[in-house]
């Protein structure tokens, strides 16, 4: 005779292996709590204005897509880990998230409340320049911009020494049914060593800018153009990948914008973030 299949587990035996793992994760999450104050003098959070460090999250973000398996979907995971991080973050160095809201306010403040919680302070601005200028006035609070439309120049506020830089572009894990897929510019002061340079921030006025002007360089750069109302000039946003040490990208932007018959009056680096990154439906990731 076999023996009868065992029986499954009860309700409460279920609900207490869950108990058990809610336990260890409340306990890890404060033991990671404790490193903080250590963290701080090894890395002088005080002395560079934000302790977000965007090198290391870009990296971090892309390590989750790389381990995650399961039911769980990824929207939920990220989600989890942004408020995690952001808040790690604001223990060290307390800051606010400046919002330009002119593009979309529930958008923006999705994009806000997704990279950043509930636990940092959130401020809506009715411009971009205003988010921007607020950011300046601070000591290490971030701005958060549209990525990809403008109706004001804004990076110019960032040209000077000292001043802001873009330092990322969230969401960090692009893909098409991201829940809060607003692309953004992160703007604010951290440390130069905590910067990712793969792809560079240029503030550009050009003379002779037209729409033949803005296809020939489609290809080359991302573009936010501001045309300029008393002249056939623009204020341009380039996001140029691919940096070398010599600038060489942004030296083919502007061979570019030359040949196409736009003359270049002035080029200011305004930033850098690290390498858009798609997770494809299928799972694995690709940048
Ligand atoms: C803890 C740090 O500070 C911030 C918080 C992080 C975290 O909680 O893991 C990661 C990067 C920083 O933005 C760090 O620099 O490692």
């Amino acid at each position: 005779m076999s023996n009868p299949p065992p029986s499954p587990p009860s309700l409460q035996e279920l609900r207490k292996e869950i108990d058990a793992i809610d336990e260890q994760v409340h306990r890890l999450l404060m033991a990671r709590g404790d490193i903080i104050d250590r963290l701080i003098q090894v890395k002088k959070t005080q002395e560079v204005g934000s302790a977000f460090r965007p090198a290391r999250e870009a990296s971090m973000m892309r390590e989750l897509v790389q381990r995650h398996r399961g039911i769980l979907p990824l929207d939920t995971i990220e989600g989890i880990w942004r408020v995690i991080i952001s808040t790690f973050t604001y223990v060290q160095a307390p800051f606010a998230v400046h919002a330009d809201v002119s593009v979309g306010e529930s958008a923006m403040r999705d994009s806000a409340r997704f990279h950043f919680g509930f636990v940092v302070p959130y401020v809506s601005h009715f411009s971009a320049q205003a988010a921007v200028e607020a950011v300046a006035k601070s000591r290490g609070d971030l701005a958060l911009v549209s990525a990809i439309a403008s109706r004001t120049p804004w990076w110019n506020a960032l040209e000077a020494d000292g001043a802001p830089k873009i330092i990322a572009r969230l969401p960090f894990l692009e893909r098409a049914d991201h829940p809060a897929a607003l692309p953004v510019f992160l703007i604010s002061r951290v440390a130069d060593d905590a910067m990712v340079t793969e792809v560079q921030t240029w503030s550009v006025r050009v003379s002779g800018w037209n729409a033949d002007v803005a296809r020939a360089l489609a290809p080359l750069a991302e573009i936010v153009a501001v045309p300029d109302t008393a002249f056939d000039g623009a204020a341009l946003l380039v996001s140029v990948a691919g940096q070398d040490l010599e600038n060489k990208g942004f030296e083919k932007i502007k061979l570019a914008l030359i040949k196409a018959g736009a003359s270049v009056r002035s080029s200011a680096l305004v930033g850098s973030h690290a390498t858009r990154y798609t997770v494809p439906s299928n799972g694995s990731a690709r940048t």
